[in-house]
């Protein structure tokens, strides 16, 4: 057992250096850095002159968080501070080790209606879009890269902005009489926080022109049917109290975070290197991940148990 436990930390050591590389060749899940005149301190405090709303995150001892976006009183749009605290979020979750999964959600019963148009009419002048655009893209692509299961747990209206966070989770979960709406082009907008890209990879480029070109309204059923949601939850009657849904959303994300979370984490880390690499570097990637279970804990008790899997 200890030659099978040393085995196990050899690799381990090894194999997460693998692991660094290749999150630091993704900078930590970045997409813009200095090379592409990303200055993060200076949009993030530009940012902060638009103050309101939380991004509250509550990470639980069943090893899954809960980010909640929160300025109900303008449907849980985006201030700009609420963009830099998004940010930070997601750094907690990427060094959260005990984590597992992660379910976001709005406050009061509505998902998010994208930028706050308060600070979208303030940072009118393409520059500073375009460096908000650039923030934005960094946090939701850490958001999506960080090792853990994630879930949007739509409620109410994920428009805008709010419908390109939902496809910065793996999943979606729409409570009937949701809706998910790319509404850009009611604007004179395309998607800028990375929607378009990850909406083509989800539902496929057609459906991505019709759901963008069409400014579409995604119900619950069409979600399905498109592949935009992968579950519907019956929203309770008012009587039965708040949190119901988000309790269901636990429960079926639960399905797929139940053991360690090593192995929950490196298998979230796997599917990410063959969702985002080319094949032989994903396999090199998968081999290195591999290499960190092995011989780990959960792998040494499994041998032991002799359970039988059916
Ligand atoms: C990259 C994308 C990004 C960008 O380009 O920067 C964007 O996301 S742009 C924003 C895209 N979002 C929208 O256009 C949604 C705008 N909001 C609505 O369409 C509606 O508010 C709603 C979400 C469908 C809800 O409608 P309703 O139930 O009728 O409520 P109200 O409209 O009265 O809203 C209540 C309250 O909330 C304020 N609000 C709502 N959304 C925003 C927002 N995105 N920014 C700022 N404030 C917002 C709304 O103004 C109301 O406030 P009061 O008027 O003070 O009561």
């Amino acid at each position: 057992m200890v030659l099978g436990a040393m085995r196990g930390q050899l690799l381990r050591s090894s194999s997460c250096a693998a692991w660094a590389r290749l999150l630091r060749r993704q900078s930590r899940g970045c997409v813009y850095s200095s090379v592409h005149g990303f200055n993060r301190e200076e949009i993030a405090k530009k940012l902060q002159v638009f103050p309101g709303g939380a991004v509250d995150l509550l990470k639980q001892e069943s090893g899954i968080a809960v980010l909640t976006i929160n300025y109900p009183s303008r449907m849980n749009a985006f201030s700009g501070s609420m963009m830099v605290e998004l940010e930070e979020r997601v750094s907690q979750l990427e060094s959260w080790v005990d984590g597992k999964g992660v379910i976001v959600q709005g406050a009061a019963g509505t998902f998010c209606s994208g930028s706050d148009l308060n600070a979208v009419r303030a940072i009118s002048n393409p520059q500073d879009g375009v460096k908000m655009c650039m923030f934005m893209q960094n946090a939701l692509t850490r958001l999506l890269r960080v090792p853990l299961i994630s879930v949007a747990l739509v409620e109410g209206r994920a428009l805008g902005g709010g419908a390109e966070l939902a496809t910065a989770c793996d999943f979606r979960l729409m409570a009937s009489g949701s809706a998910i709406q790319f509404v850009h082009k009611h604007m004179g907008l395309v998607p800028g926080w990375g929607g378009a890209a990850r909406l083509c990879r989800i539902v496929g480029g057609r459906n991505a022109l019709k759901l963008l070109g069409g400014a579409l309204k995604v119900d619950p059923e069409l979600g399905l049917q498109i592949g935009l949601a992968d579950g519907v939850l019956e929203v309770p009657q008012p009587e039965e109290g708040a949190g119901v849904v988000l309790q269901q959303a636990e429960s079926w994300l639960s399905q797929y975070t139940k053991g360690a979370a090593p192995v929950i984490r490196a298998v979230k880390k796997v599917v990410l290197s063959g969702r985002e690499l080319p094949l032989s570097e994903a396999l090199r990637t998968e081999k290195d991940i591999f290499g960190t279970v092995w011989g780990g804990q959960a792998n040494l008790q499994a041998l032991a148990s002799k359970a039988k899997h059916r």
